[in-house]
């Protein structure tokens, strides 16, 4: 096995590749897991490598600072999101940053990815990084049924029976009109995810998660992400309406009982939710702090949903730097098939470039590779070739 290496690496004159070998035969040679295939297909990779050479993503950048960053990778269903923002945290990890990786997408795949258990909504470490690296998958049903009976009991029909026992009947018809727990009970697609959000903020603010310096989110696809980002203003506004309802309450309280109305009421509740989603906006919307990579494929498909993605995020102020055409195919084939194919991808990476949305991004190719990315080995192997 090493003569077989060792003549490989001397007949690799790019010196990339021959660090991204030797980096992965490190990786290797201390991985007992799946040895023999790993090997035997990172070999037939080192062709494919070539053809994505030329991509620089501006990984320094990315790396450079201790302060807190958040990256959010988002794009239409299996361009490989879940492998690319995997492979980004692990190359956070292995450059000195203490990592969490997060999923909010309720057809979770991380585990699959880390080929590893991280389901039950908590923080489970990742082995073989050299930097802590946690992954979580938040689930957003589950959140949602939590924010539900939190509603059911302090923003539903609760609110309304405290204001009826304190003679404050018409002011909770005017409550009602707000549809209140027809909100809580069907809310507006993307709810869920916000929900999802919102609980890993809430992990973050506190004084234990306080080392991470990068956040990665494997986003939900385009679809829900859309509907995600314009939900904030949407609740802005209702909890907002509800807020002034307090405030008015709040002197009525004090007129008719001769005290401050008692804190930890339902609307403080609301209120609380208030400055959680007015703090996501803010997070999505901070160029210091946050940064939306779209990653794609290069078909003309999944090119024009990215196209109509970007546009979007622009619209609600998301910073976007960089796009990932991932599953390159090599430049060359003997196979008649495959030719075509990479004709048809080399077709559709050109529309990016006359593409108004897209072309002033920074392109990060990844080629498509012949084995599924699992595990960390794998990933860090991707990282290598991707994020750079
Ligand atoms: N560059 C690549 N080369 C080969 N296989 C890849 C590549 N990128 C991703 N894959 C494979 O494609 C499949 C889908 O990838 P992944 O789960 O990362 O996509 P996704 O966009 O997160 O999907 P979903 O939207 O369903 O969550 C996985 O089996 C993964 O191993």
């Amino acid at each position: 096995m090493a003569a077989l290496l060792g003549h490989i690496l001397k007949n690799q004159k790019n010196s990339f590749l021959l660090r991204n070998i030797t980096t992965t035969l490190d990786t290797i040679s201390s991985s007992s897991l799946h040895q023999t295939p790993f090997i035997v297909q990172t070999l037939s990779q080192v062709r494919l490598v070539g053809n994505v050479a030329e991509s620089v993503c501006g990984f320094d950048e990315m790396v450079e600072g201790k302060d807190r960053k958040y990256y959010m990778l988002g794009g239409k269903g299996g361009v490989g999101k879940t492998s690319c923002a995997a492979s980004l945290a692990v190359k956070f990890a292995n450059h000195g940053h203490p990592t969490m990786v997060v999923s909010t997408d309720p057809a979770h795949s991380l585990s699959d990815s880390f080929a590893q258990d991280l389901t039950g909504g908590n923080l489970v470490p990742v082995e073989g990084v050299n930097s802590p690296l946690y992954a979580l998958e938040i689930n957003p049903e589950k959140s949602m049924d939590e924010f539900r009976a939190a509603g059911q009991k302090y923003g539903g029909g609760g609110v309304k029976s405290l204001m009826e026992s304190m003679g404050l009947g018409a002011v909770a018809n005017q409550l009602g009109d707000l549809k209140l727990e027809e909100l809580l009970n069907t809310p507006p697609p993307g709810t869920d995810e916000i929900i999802a959000i919102s609980k890993v903020m809430q992990f973050l603010e506190s004084q234990e998660y306080s080392m991470f310096s990068r956040i990665v989110f494997d986003t939900a696809p385009t679809g829900h992400t859309l509907r995600l980002l314009s939900l904030p203003d949407f609740l802005d506004g209702s909890i907002g309406k509800l807020i002034k309802m307090k405030m008015k309450l709040g002197s009525i309280f004090k007129s008719l009982l001769g005290k401050e109305q008692p804190q930890n009421d339902p609307l403080d509740k609301l209120e609380k939710l208030k400055e959680r989603v007015a703090k996501i906006q803010d997070l999505f919307q901070n160029p210091d702090t946050t940064e939306f990579i779209i990653v794609t494929i290069p078909t003309v498909m999944a090119i024009s949903e990215s196209s109509r993605l970007h546009a979007s995020l622009k619209k609600q102020s998301v910073p976007v730097k960089r796009l990932v055409i991932n599953q390159i195919l090599p430049p060359t084939s003997d196979c008649k098939f495959c030719s075509m194919k990479i004709k048809d991808q080399q077709r559709a990476i050109e529309t990016i470039h006359n593409d108004s949305e897209l072309a002033g991004l920074r392109l990060c190719k990844a080629p498509l590779v012949d084995m599924e990315i699992r595990g960390v080995p794998a990933l860090k192997f991707m990282g290598e070739m991707l994020w750079r």
